[in-house]
């Protein structure tokens, strides 16, 4: 037993879960108590202090993480976050979600997140850009193709990756494009990182609609939280596939449908941008956050934050399906409370995975120096993510558990044999 490592208490501390979740699995398969032990806790966990002159002259210290779970399988990999709640269990438990992740849907990477505890919206480019470079020579070390390879996440974007490349590659001395990924395109980034995550989310979606609810995708009703990266691209390919969107939402507000987006995905997205917030768009009626997760839908697809559906409102939840297109939007408590009512629950860790397939994509295409087609990433990531699906499917019918512990036992499974293969004890 690892005394030092203390989580907070309470419903939705995020690494609490996660660890309630990891021993979720151990009531499914047996796992020798060794790899139980090693699993529970990070393999490495690094702090650092980034102190900043402004653009103003003053002086501000800014904490960053980047937390690295599991490598058994390959170099550790998971995104950075920048956002003024990121903290050092929120950081532990996405690290350990991304070594199920990549374990789910196949590739050869370990997990790992970083952050930084910081409001981006907060800074200017100049700061953003001074903040990333003294982050990523602080962690230098620690990061490589080979090592740890860190991709976006809330609060970050190409441009943050394009800078951690140039910051890394600098020290090198030579360009090292597969450190990181979802970068910019003329960087070496993939054609269909961006819009991955969304697609992958809107494919699953499409399946999990069919197989568990015998519906199609076109006509059913779908309500998006979040219009950051991961939720607009979900609607964009939900709309492409003809769902019926009928309420979407951002930190600024949101807005309700009742026969759908009323414009094009392009329009929509230019006038979200035209008025920076989706509160302010000038049609559909306003909704608030609470409301849009308790909308009466085929699917509700959380992709802001974690600790969206909780004790307080998962009893009120009406959708057919949800599926996870943020990390952790639903607490144990609430999956318990979601499944005795019927509602599945498609989890982050098959849901949101397309993000990381592609990330796999842009790291093969940089060590292998090439540029793949649009259509040859977009089928591949279709591929791979019906059969990931199918595969968590067939285990929650066979094994009659939720789609999440299905998935959960397939990753941690997966991780467990890579451990064992490699003699580690
Ligand atoms: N970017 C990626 O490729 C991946 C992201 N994810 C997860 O998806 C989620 C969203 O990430 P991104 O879209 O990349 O971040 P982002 O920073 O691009 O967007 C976040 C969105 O959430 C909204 N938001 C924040 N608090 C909210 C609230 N209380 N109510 C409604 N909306 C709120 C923001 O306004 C923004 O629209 C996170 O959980 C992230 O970890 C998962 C896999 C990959
Ligand atoms: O693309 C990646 O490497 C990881 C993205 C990520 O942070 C996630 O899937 O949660």
């Amino acid at each position: 037993m690892v005394q030092e490592v203390r989580t907070e208490k309470g419903e939705e501390d995020p690494y609490s879960n996660a660890l309630a979740q990891l021993a979720s699995v151990a009531q499914v398969i047996e796992i020798d108590p060794v790899y139980y032990e090693m699993l529970k806790t990070p393999r490495r966990e690094i702090a650092v202090y980034l102190h900043m002159k402004m653009t103003d002259g003053s002086v501000k210290s800014f904490v960053g993480y980047r937390i690295q779970h599991n490598n058994a399988r390959g170099p550790y990999k998971g995104g950075l976050r920048y956002h003024p709640m990121v903290s050092l269990s929120e950081t532990r438990a996405l690290a350990m979600l991304m070594t199920w992740k990549t374990a789910l849907i196949d590739v050869p990477f370990g997990g790992a997140k970083g952050g930084i505890t910081v409001d981006p919206a907060q800074l200017d480019e100049d700061e953003l850009e001074e903040l990333t470079r003294k982050y990523v020579d602080s962690i230098y070390y620690n990061i490589g193709p080979e090592v740890d390879v860190p991709a976006p996440d809330v609060g970050t974007n190409p441009q943050v990756m394009a800078w951690i490349m140039n910051e890394y590659s600098k020290m090198k001395g030579y360009n090292v494009p597969a450190v990181v990924t979802g970068k910019p395109v003329e960087l070496g980034g993939s054609l269909g990182r961006k819009e991955a995550t969304g697609r992958g989310v809107a494919i699953v979606a499409r399946e999990a609609l069919r197989a568990i609810r015998g519906r199609d995708i076109k006509g059913a009703k779908v309500a998006v939280q979040g219009f950051g990266n991961v939720g607009s691209n979900t609607v964009r390919f939900l709309m492409e596939m003809g769902a019926k969107v009928v309420a979407i939402s951002d930190i600024g507000g949101g807005r309700y449908f009742p026969d759908g987006v009323p414009v094009s995905f392009e329009k929509l997205y230019s006038d979200f941008l035209a008025s920076g917030t989706v509160g302010k768009l000038p049609y559909g009626t306003p909704i608030g956050n609470e409301e849009l997760l308790e909308s009466e839908v085929d699917v509700l697809v959380p992709a802001a934050l974690e600790n969206q559906i909780t004790e307080a409102n998962a009893h009120k939840i009406r959708a057919g399906i949800v599926v996870e297109g943020a990390n952790g939007p639903t607490t144990p408590f609430a999956d318990r409370v979601l499944e005795r009512n019927g509602i599945v629950v498609i989890p982050d860790i098959l849901a949101n995975s397309g993000g990381v397939l592609v990330s796999y994509f842009e790291w093969v295409q940089n060590l292998e120096r090439e540029q793949w087609e649009l259509e040859e990433v977009n089928s591949k990531l279709e591929a791979r993510m019906v059969k990931a699906f199918k595969d968590v499917h067939k285990m929650a019918q066979e094994k009659g558990v939720s789609h999440r512990l299905a998935a959960l036992t397939l990753s941690v499974d997966r991780v467990v044999k890579a451990m064992k293969l490699s003699g580690w004890h």
